[in-house]
């Protein structure tokens, strides 16, 4: 049930025809919570309202722009760093939160509310833009206010630090942005937003214990607009949707009771612009001004001298401040259909919740919030998840360790899946690509594959590289030892897939998993990705096998590529790769200066979609003069059983490509051929034994 009255903007639709400011005090509403009131005009006062004369001038009036800062002293790193310390030190936390992260992959993995990788709002896409998830860390603005139970922020906007650390607006943001009509929706829905604090969090009610800490849920009260260093700016009051309980995040001196329940009745004024004629409630200390944008007296503040004219006051923007009311009003938030506040941490998916019948679907690629610490933990193992919650401590060689605090483990039930299965599970694929400037070449090989050559070209038309795409077929796959056995056997075995650190967050603090899981057989092979490596020696014979078959198809395919340049090196290391329904891997190449010029890839269960692209700085191949970067080349459709081979080191030096599976479970098993003489002595000797091939001549045809 939305509540009787907000501020601001929100209650702006009351077209009150007197121009008067209304202090009668408030009505309680629901459990004993206040609620600012407005008065009914008076019948007689309707006559023209009173105008009062505003300046022309489009900018914010002289006093409200923010002062020359240019001239001002730069503080020095250090103290800087000593103002953020002081700034984040605050009291303990009266309790702890149900959800965190200490890192940004596991909160936007694990929380459906904030999927937001990237910025401090989640917002759902045009044309009904709603904020579902908001996450308040760092620099704050100067009317930024958190309590207990009301946070006042930003909605959005662009900002740049100034000399002094301050985040200062510089550009006009407008009520067209995506997050002010996120906001606005949010409050006139009465929909709930999860807020998430991060520990960089200035102005917090406490200390924060985690890098990311779920406050909980919240509701939208007021959206409006201020003019802040001569730019407009949009502003968000949002409140604690359950006051009953005392918030985690109260001061640990604080007491038991929750703060609304020790806050006296308050009434928030409302005033009718003689502008606009749309009222407003006074929020600032220093006075009223219409918050509506699209009026001519936006955001300028008025005094009456009795019975004289108004006269417009000189404020200072950036020592403006709330008033108590504003801050201590508050909304009472009832769920649509009188239930209780949905749980903040989404529920732990089990063996009965019927996700789909194979585990590999969409729900067990996401996180879990570790039912013991509250951890926000990914989906790390291909067959299970632990707890993400670790102590992240330098050794004495300032190695990075890793040691858990938490042992949780949680298993959903994976069921082996039929090449039948896979294959109608996947949705309908993109069309495939291919333009004029690819040389395009057909056969049929001994083997029963029917070959495309697409050969691909660099700077001025000459080719690069091939990729050669082996189609299979109903028969080649149900061959013994062939894609169907290799699916069947690769899903009966743990091949030990995981999902490994591929980069450091912006700050270099936390580890990024990539989307897909792998595991590494043969020679090690360590490039892109760490990850542990088992030799061939010890490898499951699925693994064998299929790197024989890919032997093959290397062979076929290099000896039909005109453009090759150097002959085929043989493969001495196979990487698996697992998707489970949306995992992808992103563009990248396989270029490495140890790698040679030969990739080839068998490709099990859903269908995939795999794409070439011009690099942007393609080392010399910038192709017409890098006007093509970034421009899809080719686009192929990769079934189950295809084999993909990539020939040519210019292919890796001038495109990237990347892969897009359709289905909810397919495999991929690449194998490449790792330069022993580019490794060092150690290294070699262990590639010449990890990446021999038991009985090489016994090769399966492809
Ligand atoms: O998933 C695939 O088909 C290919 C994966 C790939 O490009 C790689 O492992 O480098
Ligand atoms: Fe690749």
């Amino acid at each position: 049930m939305p509540p009787k009255a907000k501020c601001a903007k929100l209650a702006g639709e009351a077209k009150l025809t007197e121009a008067k400011k209304v202090s009668t005090p408030g009505e309680v509403h629901g459990k004993g919570l206040p609620t600012p009131t407005i008065k009914e005009p008076s019948a007689k006062k309707v006559a023209t309202p009173k105008i009062p004369k505003i300046p022309e001038v489009p900018k914010a009036p002289r006093s409200l722009q923010a002062p020359d800062r240019s001239k001002a002293p730069t503080a020095s790193t250090a103290d800087k760093a000593v103002e953020k310390a002081l700034l984040l030190r605050g009291p303990r936390p009266y309790g702890q939160p149900v959800m965190w992260a200490d890192s940004r992959q596991g909160l936007c993995e694990t929380c459906p509310q904030f999927r937001a990788f990237q910025g401090g709002i989640y917002c759902s896409g045009a044309p009904n833009h709603l904020v579902h998830g908001l996450l308040v860390d760092g620099g704050s603005g100067p009317r930024d206010i958190m309590t207990e139970e009301v946070l006042v922020t930003r909605a959005g906007g662009s900002r740049a630090v100034d000399a002094n650390g301050q985040h200062q607006y510089n550009g006009n943001q407008t009520g067209d942005s995506r997050f002010v009509k996120g906001f606005q929706n949010a409050m006139t829905k009465m929909t709930l937003v999860l807020v998430i604090a991060g520990s960089n969090k200035q102005g917090a009610t406490c200390q924060m214990p985690h890098r990311y800490s779920v406050l909980g849920w919240f509701v939208t009260t007021d959206v409006w607009c201020e003019i802040e260093n001569g730019y407009t700016a949009w502003m968000v009051r949002l409140q604690k949707a359950d006051l009953k309980n005392k918030s985690w995040f109260a001061d640990a001196a604080s007491g038991p009771t929750p703060l609304s329940a020790t806050l006296e009745p308050v009434t928030v004024p409302i005033q009718i612009c003689r502008v606009c004629l749309k009222s407003t409630c006074q929020i600032y200390e220093q006075g009223w001004a219409c918050l509506d944008i699209g009026c001519e007296a936006h955001f300028k503040f008025f005094v009456s001298a009795d019975d004289g004219p108004e006269e417009q006051l000189h404020v200072d923007a950036q020592s403006l401040r709330f008033t108590q009311a504003f801050l201590n009003y508050r909304v009472q938030y009832n769920t649509p259909d009188g239930s209780e506040l949905p749980p903040i941490a989404p529920p732990l998916p089990t063996d009965e919740d019927k996700l789909g019948i194979h585990g590999f679907e969409q729900r067990c690629k996401e996180g879990i919030v570790c039912p013991e610490c509250g951890c926000c933990s990914r989906r790390i193992y291909w067959d299970r998840w632990e707890c993400d919650n670790v102590r992240r401590e330098k050794d004495e060689n300032n190695q990075l360790m890793m040691t858990k605090n938490c042992h949780y483990v949680h298993r959903v039930k994976q069921y082996p899946m039929s090449v039948a299965d896979a294959q109608r599970l996947s949705s309908k694929p993109p069309k495939a690509l291919c333009q004029p400037l690819v040389g395009v070449r057909e056969f049929y090989n001994h083997a029963g594959y029917h070959v495309t050559i697409y050969d691909l070209p660099g700077d001025s038309g000459e080719m690069v590289g091939s990729v050669s795409i082996f189609k299979s077929d109903a028969f080649i796959n149900a061959r013994s030892g062939g894609a169907n056995d290799i699916f069947g056997n690769i899903q009966l075995v743990d091949l030990g897939l995981k999902r490994n650190p591929c980069k450091k967050d912006s700050k270099g603090a936390y580890e990024v998993v990539t989307a897909h899981w792998s595991a590494n057989f043969g020679a090690d092979y360590k490039f892109h990705v760490k990850q542990e490596s088992i030799g061939f020696q010890h490898a499951p014979p699925v693994i064998v096998d299929a790197t024989k078959m890919l032997v093959g198809a290397g062979k076929a395919a290099v000896g039909a590529d005109s453009s090759a340049t150097a002959g085929f090196t043989g493969f001495n290391e196979c990487l698996a790769v697992g998707y489970f329904a949306n995992a992808h891997m992103g563009y990248h190449d396989d270029g490495e200066a140890q790698l040679g010029p030969t990739v080839a890839s068998l490709s099990l269960g859903g269908l995939a979609t795999m794409q070439w692209r011009p690099k942007k700085k393609s080392g010399g191949c910038g192709l017409k003069k890098g006007k093509l970067a970034y421009t899809d080349m080719l686009s192929v459709r990769i079934q189950h059983g295809d084999i993909m081979v990539m020939h040519g080191a210019g292919i890796q030096k001038c495109y990237e490509h990347k892969v897009d599976p359709h289905g909810s479970l397919r495999f991929a098993l690449t194998s490449r051929y790792i330069c022993p003489e580019a490794l060092s002595d150690d290294e070699r000797a262990a590639a010449i034994v990890d990446g021999a091939l038991p009985s090489e001549d016994a090769a399966i045809d492809a």
